[in-house]
């Protein structure tokens, strides 16, 4: 009897209907293609699989764990960043190309890419910044291991999911070369600047801590840290930074590819998951917002000028250094960011848009270069085949376009 009735239970169509899944999925797992597909499949056929099957896949398609890492990282480096601004210990270097780096940019950097490496071990990483000038100056590593040995995450389990400290100096030096990956249009790529917008570190502006997952030249994830920018989505956009103590500001946003943006408190707690954001409608352009780089060297004040004036905007520009520019036109607080080429030679970074791009597409809005073309972040280390960039929401793309490429052929 017993016997009889396994042999009936084997038979059940749900039976088969389950194993032919399992072997659909095992098929799909060998040829690495599990993750994009399992997003096709119905979520109640998802569901019946193995949940082991579904977590020893490489990335699920939600980016969840992806997004939960970046988050802390972003946010235990950002800590850094503050400790070494308040402890006015910020250690500067000028690089090879004049650009300072400092302190902060380093112990970042080792912060998260340890935080990377203990979480996606194969993962590549494109980060700005490299150690070879630290192995040198044997008293600012001194500096930076002081930072990065003593900064965590108050939640011990939080502190846990990011690899918990970096062990010893040499670990640390490691760590920040690791970021020297050339980048492409193959595979799981981090972009990480761990101080974007160095000189508005410097000066008490604005930065950002930036990091972004890219997938086979596509951007998934993106996590901008923002100390220096209010907390409240609805301020409106300045140049001031407000109060010396830092009250009432500080504001992490993030996006994962399908799935919209996100703003929240950068103070709050890391299991926080924030409110949606959404950029501002601009029914009458010439009401409309412009943010731009404080340095004339990055973006040209004078050709952004001629583009206000040409679309009818009186409003004076609001100039702010770093990705903070994305974040504040994300969450509608401005409403257009252009970045005009000044030198022809110059190939933006692709650690400088990444995060960003992902934040503004996924708040509604449309990011392109001065020519129209989507930022192309598959080509390596740099965005080869852009120039500059023109960031606003989706309805007025083509108007603002319009302005700025007549505006740049007349020159
Ligand atoms: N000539 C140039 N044109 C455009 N961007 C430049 C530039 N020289 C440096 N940059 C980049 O501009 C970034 C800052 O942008 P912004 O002006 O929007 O704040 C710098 O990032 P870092 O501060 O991380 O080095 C740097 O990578
Ligand atoms: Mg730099
Ligand atoms: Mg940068
Ligand atoms: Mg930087």
């Amino acid at each position: 009897m017993v016997a009889n009735r396994t042999q009936t239970s084997f038979h059940h169509p749900r039976f088969i209907l389950i194993l032919l899944l399992l072997l659909i999925i095992l098929a799909l797992n060998r040829s690495s293609l599990l993750s994009s597909r399992l997003a096709i499949l119905p979520q109640h056929f998802a569901s019946l699989a193995p949940a082991t099957i579904l977590a020893s896949t490489p990335s699920t398609m939600s980016y969840r764990k992806e997004l939960r890492v970046a988050k802390l990282a972003v946010q235990r480096a950002a800590i850094l960043t503050q400790r070494v601004f308040h402890e006015k210990a910020k250690g500067t270097l000028s690089k090879d190309d004049k650009s300072p780096v400092t302190v902060g940019d380093f112990g970042a950097q080792a912060l998260i890419i340890h935080a990377i490496r203990r979480n996606f071990p194969t993962d590549e990483i494109v980060g700005e910044e490299e150690a070879s000038s630290l192995r040198e100056d044997k008293s600012l590593a001194d500096q930076i291991w002081g930072f990065v040995s003593s900064t965590s995450l108050n939640d011990p389990a939080s502190e846990e999911q990011i690899g918990g400290p970096i062990r010893s100096q040499r670990e640390m030096l490691q760590a920040i070369d690791e970021g020297q990956s050339p980048g492409g249009s193959r595979g799981r790529i981090w972009a990480l600047d761990p101080i974007d917008g160095t000189k508005g570190f410097l000066r008490g502006g604005q930065y950002a801590v930036c990091l972004a997952l890219i997938e086979d030249g596509h951007v998934k994830v993106g996590v901008l840290a923002c100390p220096n920018l209010p907390v409240d989505d609805s301020a409106p956009l300045s140049a001031d930074v407000g109060d010396e103590n830092g009250e009432g500001r500080g504001v992490m946003f993030s996006a994962v590819l399908g799935s919209g943006a996100k703003s929240r408190p950068l103070g709050r707690g890391a299991l926080e998951t924030g409110q949606p954001i959404l950029m501002r409608d601009v029914p009458d352009i010439t009401q409309a917002t412009f943010c731009e780089s404080v340095e004339a060297g990055h973006s040209s004040h004078g050709d952004q000028a001629e583009i206000a004036k040409k679309l009818g905007i009186t409003r004076q520009s609001v100039r702010m250094d770093s990705q903070a520019k994305y974040g504040s036109i994300a969450r509608g607080a401005g409403d257009l960011y252009l970045r005009l080429p000044v030198r022809a030679d110059y190939q933006e970074k692709i650690w400088d848009h990444a995060a960003g791009d992902l934040i503004v597409r996924e708040a509604g809005g449309h990011v392109t270069d001065v020519e129209g073309r989507r930022l192309d972040f598959s080509l390596g280390r740099t965005l080869k085949e852009n120039k500059g960039v023109v960031a606003t929401p989706k309805a007025v793309h083509e108007q603002v376009l319009e302005a700025v490429k007549s505006v740049l052929s007349s020159k």
